[in-house]
């Protein structure tokens, strides 16, 4: 049996617990840690997985999620650092942090794989990318990606381009939230009434998301929607006036820099 920690039952830390169970692991295999006492009675009860400290997390766990936020690494770090059983794998799903963090501040060899996952993980539709730091293997990599296959999908990437990856899905949901609430909002404006107008929207994103994972290319979807001197083309001309392209190219490229700079924030020295 294969026993995961996860530490820090958060946002995403309770999606993996709860996607976890959906995709038939017991509750027996898992264990999470939790700062407050009144978290830890919910999540008990809420899922049937036992709530630890983190020393005795690491003196269980074979597998070692960490998922408290990128501020909360170093005291998390030295709680663990002492108690990690040997050959335990680490798996980091924070925002910026390095894999050679771990390394440097856990028993020499521990293997580190750093995942950025995504919220739709409550949905079974998480997109999470992975990589593998200096000690892990394929056989670690092939354990992390079975692991969150039952969240939704996985894709292998360098490390490299982690800090890239968080911007375009990791952060990527906040983004269609965003244009939602701003459509629905033009549908206030136009004078519908906000559960109609949400449920417009909401079921145009479905249905767009679902064709454009038949794998068809976006423009010739937009295409397709777009007539001659028809009604999409006058919303496209304001999109494009308005800057709208380039300010996405701005914000994700924002949004690259501080997944950096978060990192930074633990260099050595
Ligand atoms: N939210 C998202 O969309 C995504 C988040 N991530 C990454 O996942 C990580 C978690 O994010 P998120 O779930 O949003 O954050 P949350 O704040 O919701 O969850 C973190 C949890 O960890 C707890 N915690 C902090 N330190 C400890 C500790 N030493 N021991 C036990 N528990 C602790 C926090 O408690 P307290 O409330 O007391 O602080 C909190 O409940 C981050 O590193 C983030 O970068 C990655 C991809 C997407
Ligand atoms: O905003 C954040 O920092 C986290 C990481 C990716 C999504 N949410």
């Amino acid at each position: 049996m294969t026993t995961i920690a996860v530490l820090g039952a958060g946002k995403i830390g309770e999606a993996l617990l709860s996607g976890l169970l959906r995709g038939g692991r017991s509750a027996g295999e898992l264990l999470f840690t939790e700062r407050h006492p009144g978290r830890v009675a919910e999540l008990t009860e809420r899922y049937g997985v036992e709530g630890v400290d983190v020393g005795d997390a690491a003196r269980r766990a074979d597998v070692l999620v960490v998922a408290v936020k990128p501020q909360d690494i170093e005291p998390l770090l030295d709680e663990l650092a002492p108690a990690v059983k040997p050959g335990a794998l680490v798996v980091s799903l924070c925002a910026g942090l390095p894999t050679s963090l771990y390394e440097r501040r856990l028993p020499e060899g521990t293997p580190v794989v750093r995942v950025m996952p995504n919220t739709p993980m409550v949905v079974g539709e998480a997109m999470s990318a992975i990589s593998a730091g200096r000690h892990a293997g394929p056989g670690h990599l092939s354990l992390v990606e079975e692991l969150l296959r039952t969240v939704g999908k996985v894709a292998r990437v360098p490390e490299g381009q982690q800090d890239a990856v968080t911007a375009l899905s990791g952060s990527g949901p906040a983004y269609f939230f965003y244009l939602v609430e701003a459509m629905i909002d033009a549908g206030i404006l136009l004078g519908i009434p906000r559960d109609l107008s949400a449920r417009l929207i909401v079921q145009s994103a479905i249905g767009a998301a679902r064709m454009l994972d038949r794998d068809e290319h976006p423009v010739i979807l937009r295409e397709a929607v777009t007539s001659p001197a028809g009604t999409t083309i006058m919303a496209i001309r304001e999109l494009e006036r308005h800057g709208v392209r380039a300010a996405l190219l701005a914000a994700i490229e924002a949004a690259r820099d501080r997944s950096a700079e978060l990192g930074r924030a633990h260099e050595e020295g």
